[in-house]
C-alpha cells in the first residue's frame, strides 16, 4: 500500500480556482439586491459575488446538510425526537474590511437555497456596553475591544438560539448616536441559519483561576469567516469612510459625530487616522488578527475590496 499522504489542515485557493468551485450554480441575486446589501466605501458587484459568494454559499449548503445529517445520528443514538436546530455562522474581521457587506450578501445568496429560507443576521456590536457603562468603566476609549461587550449576555444570546429557543431578544447599537438604543431590540426567532456579525466573534477561551476555561461563542458556531486585508489598506479603507460619512452619516444632527461634518479634508483625515491609531488598530493587532487561523474560512482581500485568496480549513 502507498504511505498515506500528509494533509495539511489548510487549503489554499486562487480566485479563479476557488471561482471554478460554484459548478452550475446558478446566480440568484439580481444588480438590484447587491447594490441593496453593499456597505459604504465598499465595491462588492455581480463578478465578485458569482466568483466568490457563490461558491462560498454552495458549500456553506453541503455543510448544513452534513451538520442536519449528524445531528440526525446523535437524536438516533439518543432516543430523542429531532429538533430544528439553527446552523450558527460566525464572520471576524478587522473595523472597516467590510464583515457587514460580506454578512449581508451571504445572508441574501443562503436565502435562496432550499433548506435555508430563513436567515438571520446579527451584529455584536448590540452587545457593546452603554456608552455611561463603558465610561463608568474607564473604557469609552476601548469601543470594539473584547471587554468593552457584554460578553456573558451575547453567549446566553447565541445559546439560546441554537438551542431552538423561540423569540430570543438582542439589543441593538446605533452607529449614529454611538451608543445602545434605549428599549430597542431585535428578536430571532428559530431561523435556519443565524450568522453573527463582529470584531472580536472568534476570541479564544481564556483560562480562569481554577484552570477551567468559559465557554466562548465560537463553541456555537458551525462555520467562520474571517475577512482579511493587509493593515495599511485597512487604515485607508478606515479613513475614506470617515470622509464619506462625514457627507453623509456625520451630517445628520443627531450624529454623535455631527461635530466633524464641518472638518476640512486635511482635518477629517487627521481625525480619522488618530480614531484609528488610538482604537481599531490595537485591537486589531492586539485581539482581532490573532484570531484568523481559528476560522474555516479566510477571505483575503486587495486594493478595491475585491478578495483575492481563499483559504478553507479542512481538518
Ligand atoms: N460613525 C459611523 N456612522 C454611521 N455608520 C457607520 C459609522 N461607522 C461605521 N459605520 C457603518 O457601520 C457598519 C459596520 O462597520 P464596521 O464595524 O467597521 O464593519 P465592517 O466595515 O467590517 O462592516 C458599516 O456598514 C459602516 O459603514
Ligand atoms: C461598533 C464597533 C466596535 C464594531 O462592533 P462589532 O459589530 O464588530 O461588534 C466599531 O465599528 C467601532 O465603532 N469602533 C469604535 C471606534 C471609535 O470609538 O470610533
Amino acid at each position: 500500500m502507498p504511505p498515506a499522504v500528509p494533509l495539511s489542515p489548510y487549503l489554499d485557493f486562487s480566485r479563479a480556482d476557488w471561482a471554478a468551485r460554484r459548478e452550475d450554480q446558478p446566480l440568484s441575486l439580481t444588480p438590484g439586491d447587491i447594490a441593496r446589501v453593499r456597505g459604504l466605501g465598499d465595491r462588492v458587484d455581480l463578478r465578485e459575488v458569482e466568483e466568490v459568494y457563490l461558491p462560498l454559499s454552495r458549500l456553506l449548503a453541503f455543510y448544513v446538510n452534513a451538520t442536519a445529517g449528524l445531528h440526525r445520528v446523535t437524536t438516533d443514538f439518543l432516543g430523542e425526537r429531532p429538533a430544528k436546530v439553527p446552523f450558527v455562522i460566525g464572520i471576524a474581521g478587522s473595523v472597516a474590511v467590510g464583515k457587514s457587506t460580506t454578512a449581508r450578501v451571504l445572508r441574501e445568496l443562503l436565502r435562496r437555497w432550499p433548506q435555508t429560507p430563513r436567515v438571520d443576521l446579527i451584529t455584536t456590536d448590540g452587545f457593546l456596553r452603554p456608552n455611561a457603562d463603558l465610561e463608568a468603566r474607564g473604557l469609552l476609549q476601548r469601543k470594539g475591544f473584547p471587554e468593552s461587550y457584554d460578553r456573558r449576555a451575547l453567549l446566553r444570546f447565541v445559546a439560546d438560539v441554537k438551542s431552538g429557543m423561540p423569540s430570543v431578544s438582542a439589543p441593538v447599537y446605533s452607529h449614529l448616536t454611538y451608543d445602545i438604543v434605549p428599549g430597542a431590540e431585535i428578536v430571532i426567532d428559530q431561523p435556519d441559519v443565524l450568522i453573527v456579525e463582529g470584531l472580536n466573534v472568534l476570541q479564544p477561551a481564556v483560562v480562569r483561576s481554577d484552570q477551567r476555561t468559559r465557554q466562548v461563542l465560537s463553541d456555537y458556531f458551525d462555520f467562520s469567516v474571517y475577512v482579511d486585508a493587509p493593515v495599511d489598506q485597512l487604515r485607508t479603507w478606515y479613513i475614506e469612510r470617515f470622509l464619506d460619512l462625514r457627507e453623509t452619516a456625520f451630517a445628520d444632527p443627531e450624529s454623535y459625530f455631527h461635530r466633524y461634518a464641518a472638518l476640512t479634508d486635511a482635518e477629517a483625515e487627521e481625525t480619522a487616522a488618530g480614531i484609528w491609531e488610538r482604537i481599531n488598530e490595537p485591537n486589531l493587532i492586539k485581539n482581532v488578527m490573532p484570531t484568523k487561523d481559528r476560522a474555516t474560512l479566510v477571505l483575503t482581500k486587495g486594493e478595491d475590496h475585491a478578495v483575492t485568496n481563499i483559504r478553507l480549513r479542512r481538518l
